[in-house]
């Protein structure tokens, strides 16, 4: 790990209140081609659970997989915060309404669902997952670089005569919402509901420059992975969050934060 990123994390933990918002794919669990295997790399998983127990500490998950799925394939230690579909569905541990769609939008979504599915029977290997907001086009088992990126342009291109369907681009998927939220505002919502001295949010892909974009002063953003971000501090690949993650609650216990049992 880099020295800065060391420094930059041993300030971060010295906050009496802290808040660690992570991405799930590309992040917390190595990306795979069959979507729903994807689970946190276990180092992850353990640091997490460790995190989870420390007084101070608030966690979040901030995906783009719905609420649902994010539940099942990341189970998260009680009280950890969840952002799901980009921002569009949330659970911050209170009673609140799920997603609720109006009839324009189901109409919407139909049409996206539909949509991307006549792309995708075009193309071996392709795949479309229906989602509470829209659709994602997978093309990650569709051989060729060239052959996939077409695949996603057809997509595009299809998507454009839906009225009301907004476009996310990620690593070799295409989602299409039908409700225009971020990332950035899911890490707004979370720092307003838990009033952090400071927030740590770790990402690998484009959606998650929205979540660095809101980021500031003695907050860390880390990018994982290669390509360009707007994060101050970078991490190869999944398997090294854990060092960053176990970093932050070996430097709470030196300073005697308390640790409170789990619910
Ligand atoms: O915001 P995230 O938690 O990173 O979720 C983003 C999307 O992740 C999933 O797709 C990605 O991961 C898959 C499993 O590793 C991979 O096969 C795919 O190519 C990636 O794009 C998920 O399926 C999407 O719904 C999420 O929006």
């Amino acid at each position: 790990m880099e020295q800065s990123l060391i420094s930059a994390l041993e300030r971060f933990a010295e906050h009496p209140r802290i808040l660690i918002a992570l991405d799930f794919d590309g992040c917390v669990a190595e990306l795979t081609s069959v979507a729903s295997q994807a689970r946190p790399v276990p180092e992850n998983a353990r640091a997490i659970e460790t995190l989870a127990a420390l007084d101070g500490v608030e966690l979040a998950y901030v995906s783009g997989r719905s609420l649902e799925t994010l539940r099942e394939l990341a189970d998260p230690p009680a009280g950890v915060l969840l952002i799901g579909s980009h921002g569009a569905e949330k659970d911050l541990g209170e009673d609140a309404p799920g997603l609720q769609l109006s009839s324009t939008e189901e109409i919407a979504r139909g049409q996206i669902i539909d949509t991307l599915t006549e792309v995708a029977a075009d193309a071996e290997g392709a795949w479309v997952e229906h989602k509470p907001a829209g659709a994602a086009l997978h093309v990650r088992n569709v051989d060729g670089e060239e052959h996939a990126e077409h695949v996603l342009e057809h997509g595009r291109a299809a998507l454009a005569l839906v009225d009301g369907a907004y476009i996310k681009n990620g690593k070799k998927v295409l989602e299409s919402v039908v409700v225009l939220a971020t990332k950035g505002e899911g890490i707004t919502e979370l720092r307003e509901h838990t009033t952090p001295d400071a927030v740590l949010f770790a990402g690998d892909d484009v959606t998650d420059e929205q979540g660095f974009a809101v980021l500031s002063g003695e907050d860390i953003g880390l990018k994982v992975g290669e390509g360009e971000t707007a994060a101050t501090h970078r991490i190869a690949e999944p398997k090294d969050l854990a060092g960053v993650l176990r970093l932050i609650a070996d430097r709470r216990a030196d300073h005697g934060q308390e640790v409170r049992p789990h619910p």
